[in-house]
């Protein structure tokens, strides 16, 4: 039997089907990835007591289903970037991420934490939105963020710049404020300007701390909370009194499993009623949207039900283009739990949206216009009834100074938000006076920038030629261009020494000590702000901008390890198999970092990251020299263009000579507009290089810290067990006789069954080991560890045997 539930879905919210990964998928589910449709087959119950073979079918469609072998820029293509781009021009747009525990939510929205591959929806969204703002010259955009946690159904500001955080208690408590109109205002929770992209991950990171700082310990295997990242974009139109304001909501919300299936008590069982309390009030609002929308049902949504679901008051049936990512787990044991998203999702596609550009009048733009506009007309009004000047015929030397130093800033590039005016007001003298001067910078250009079509030079985006400008924006390139260069040449060298990565990770891992040594208080960047002491919102935002964000950030690391939890007394990298190679590794910290990391996983990513980060340093480098060579030869052939005018100053030629002279000098001219383009390309791109490479480089560091700190408390495991074996600091005799040599290559590798041995050599009777078997094999008295010991030796033996033969004939 079949249970079609529409197929295709209908209605403004968008929804998309995520399966992740799984080494042992159900054959029971059916991905059909060309017409977006999902098939999950659930056996009938048994019933009367007999086996029944029959299957329920139930079949669902998306907007788009992503199967478990999507990378994740293609899903960020896919689902998030049209709310992205949106946001530039005045659109509100939310993707919100709904699904059971370990379907991979926080993978989709927040992304993996170790591959530079694995960044999940809310960094590429900001990368996306800075790149794409760097390339619109239209207009001018600011970008404020917001990140805020809901836990037990209170929200908390995660970017609260004003207290040490150690527990969820510590950060403040955002409140819901709703107007008459029924709009919904957040207070209590800070809101940060990021300039740019760096500025915005390093909020991002300083949330994501402050969410792992504050996890408790029962809930940090899954995420028990729902989180909200927030940007909101301000564009402001050169030349008009609007602005469009518009925010992207990228959330992630708590597993949705329910309560009975989880077994939980206590605080865990709390936590998980307040999920389902906040989902339900999702599903409640999502159903009376869905009788409104039929006109069945109710007219009130209760959106007042849960602070989650007044957060998204504007993302759910209000002004908003939202898209669900339904994420589920193709395991047996999980196909309720894959329908139950499923269904919820055709709910959710049926709530319908209205979003429209959010664009307002602002007051401060028109009474700034019109205050010029009157002192223009009244100016105007002067000259015309020859009331100017008082009869002098001259300015003065002082006065013709501070009229050279207004015209200069007047061609400078604008700063944002700024358009640039020149206060002559009603003096005739002035503005001859300035005319003069406008037509002195001209001639000092060396009479190569004259206007849009003459015969050579560089236009500006309106068509007039601005020399000061021009010659201001070439050297600010030629700099920032230097400083690319040898950025690249110091980040190309660190990488050929190795730096980054593993030798990076044993920086940070001195870094991490030192900072524990010093109490932590040390590298408090509020402290080290400076005058703004951090302390105070407005002055000093945490970012890179106010000199916070580095100092904060190493802190951070140093707090999230200090404060992560120590639950798991089981190394995840193993051992190895004998007291004599756990007591070599023990004394030489060196030789114990390469048996981890070559066994570790985040060494891998580590590892992956250095080789993209090679090859972005590579493009980077061949883009830059593109760059360099494109000015090269637009300097050369300006050169060719001034040759050529002062020769022809010097001879004086026929019609026919001008003629071809002018021919010349417009093919030059033609390539001279070629090679700008592709100079403005390759720059573009560079600047693109540059920022992914910055990220990128974050994110190794991040991950080589991380990797750092996984070492030190997997090598107080290791030391531990030392201890447990009787070990000292010197590298003790090996407890199991002779059958293990503590130089020997097998001693660094793991064990094939780690546990029991593990067990064995834990357990009372494992201390005292008896003596070896045949095999060389120490035996405990506990039949199967003893049989897991003797095949772990076994297999040992060969392998020393198969060494020794690959020895002999070599
Ligand atoms: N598409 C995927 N590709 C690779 N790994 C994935 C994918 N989805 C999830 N994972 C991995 O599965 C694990 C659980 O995923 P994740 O934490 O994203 O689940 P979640 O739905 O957010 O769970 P919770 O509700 O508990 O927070 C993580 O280790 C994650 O890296």
């Amino acid at each position: 039997m079949t249970d079609q539930e529409d197929a295709a879905p209908s209605g403004n919210v968008e929804i998309y089907l995520r399966v992740r990964p799984d080494p042992r998928p159900s054959p029971l589910v059916t991905l059909n990835q060309n017409d977006n449709t999902v098939m999950w087959e659930v056996p009938k119950l048994e019933t009367g007591g007999y086996v029944n073979n029959q299957r329920e079918k139930y079949q669902f469609g998306f907007n788009g289903v992503i199967g478990p072998e999507a990378k994740q820029d293609e899903v960020f293509e896919r689902v998030a970037s049209r709310s992205v781009l949106g946001a530039l021009e005045g659109f509100n747009g939310t993707v919100f991420a709904y699904g059971q525990t370990g379907s991979g939510k926080t993978f989709t929205i927040s992304g993996g934490h170790d591959r530079y591959v694995d960044r999940g929806i809310i960094p590429r969204a900001i990368s996306r939105l800075y790149s794409e703002i760097s390339k619109r010259h239209d207009a001018t955009y600011s970008v404020q963020i917001t990140y805020v946690e809901i836990y037990n159904d209170q929200g908390y500001d995660l970017l609260d710049p004003d207290h040490e955080t150690t527990a969820l208690e510590d950060l403040p408590k955002v409140q819901l404020l709703e107007d008459d109109e029924g709009n919904v205002t957040m207070r209590n929770v800070s809101t940060h300007r990021a300039d740019n992209e760096e500025e915005a991950l390093n909020l991002l990171f300083l949330g994501d701390t402050n969410k792992a700082i504050t996890e408790t310990p029962m809930n940090q295997a899954s995420s028990r909370s729902h989180c909200i990242f927030t940007m909101q974009v301000e564009r402001r139109q050169q030349g008009s009194d609007t602005v469009r304001r518009a925010k992207v909501n990228l959330v992630d919300l708590a597993g949705s499993e329910r309560v009975h299936k989880m077994g939980l008590d206590g605080q865990t069982l709390m936590e998980a009623k307040h999920i389902n309390l906040s989902l339900h009030a999702l599903e409640q609002v999502v159903v009376a949207l869905q009788e409104k929308a039929q006109g069945t049902g109710r007219s009130h949504i209760p959106y007042r039900n849960s602070t989650m679901t007044m957060m998204l008051k504007d993302s759910l049936g209000g002004n908003c283009r939202t898209v669900m990512i339904a994420t589920a787990s193709p395991r047996g044991d999980h196909l309720l739990e894959g329908i139950s998203t499923c269904r919820f999702a055709q709910r959710i596609a049926m709530v319908t949206n209205e979003a429209v550009v959010n664009e307002e009048v602002d007051p401060a733009l028109i009474i700034k216009r019109l205050r010029i506009e009157n002192r223009e007309l009244r100016d105007e009004l002067r000259i015309l009834r020859g009331d100017n000047d008082d009869g002098r015929e001259e300015l003065t030397e002082s006065e013709m100074e501070r009229l050279r130093a207004q015209v200069a800033d007047y061609c400078k590039p604008p700063a944002a938000n700024e358009e640039p005016t020149l206060e002559l007001g009603a003096s005739m003298l002035k503005i001859k006076a300035a005319l003069r001067i406008f037509r002195e910078i001209v001639l000092q250009g060396g009479g190569v920038v004259v206007g849009k079509g003459a015969a050579a030079g560089e236009a500006g985006e309106d068509g007039a030629w601005h020399p000061e400008e021009l010659r201001s924006e070439i050297k600010r390139l030629s700099l920032v261009v230097k400083q690319r260069d040898d950025e690249i040449d110091v980040l190309v060298s660190m990488l050929r020494k190795g730096e980054s990565g593993e030798k990076g990770a044993i920086k940070a891992t001195e870094m991490l000590r030192e900072s524990r040594s010093r109490g932590l208080d040390d590298g408090d960047g509020d402290r080290d702000d400076g005058p703004a002491g951090g302390r105070d919102r407005a002055k000093a935002p945490v970012s890179s901008r106010g000199l916070r964000a580095p100092a904060a950030e190493n802190d951070a690391f140093a707090r999230v390890f200090a404060n992560e939890p120590r639950a798991s007394r089981e190394p995840d990298v193993p051992f190895p198999a004998s007291p004599g190679g756990i007591a070599a590794l023990v004394a030489d910290r060196t030789r114990a970092f390469d048996h981890f990391r070559a066994l570790n996983d985040r060494h891998a990513a580590v590892e992956e990251n250095k080789v993209v980060l090679k090859n972005k340093f590579d493009d980077a480098k061949a883009l830059g020299e593109c760059v360099t060579r494109s000015k090269g030869e637009i300097n050369r052939l300006k050169g060719l263009i001034e040759e050529m005018r002062q020769t022809r100053a010097a001879t004086r030629g026929g019609a026919r000579d001008k003629r071809d002279a002018d021919d010349d000098e417009k093919r030059l001219v033609v390539a001279i507009d070629a090679e700008r383009a592709a100079h403005r390309r390759a720059f573009d791109e560079l600047r693109d290089a540059k920022r992914e490479i910055d990220s990128l480089q974050k994110m190794t560091t991040q991950a080589g810290a991380r990797l750092a700190n996984d070492f030190e408390r997997w090598f107080e495991l290791l030391a531990e067990r030392h201890r447990e074996l009787g070990g000292d600091d010197s590298p003790p005799a090996s407890p199991i006789g002779k059958a293990i040599e503590p130089e020997s290559a097998a001693d660094l590798s793991p064990a094939p069954t780690m546990s029991p041995l593990r067990d064995a050599t834990n357990s009372p009777k494992g201390r005292n080991v008896s003596a070896p078997s045949q095999t060389g094999a120490p035996t405990t008295g506990n039949a199967r560890a003893d049989a897991d010991i003797k095949a772990f030796y076994e297999a040992r033996e060969r392998l020393l045997r198969m060494r020794r033969e690959s020895e002999l004939l070599a």
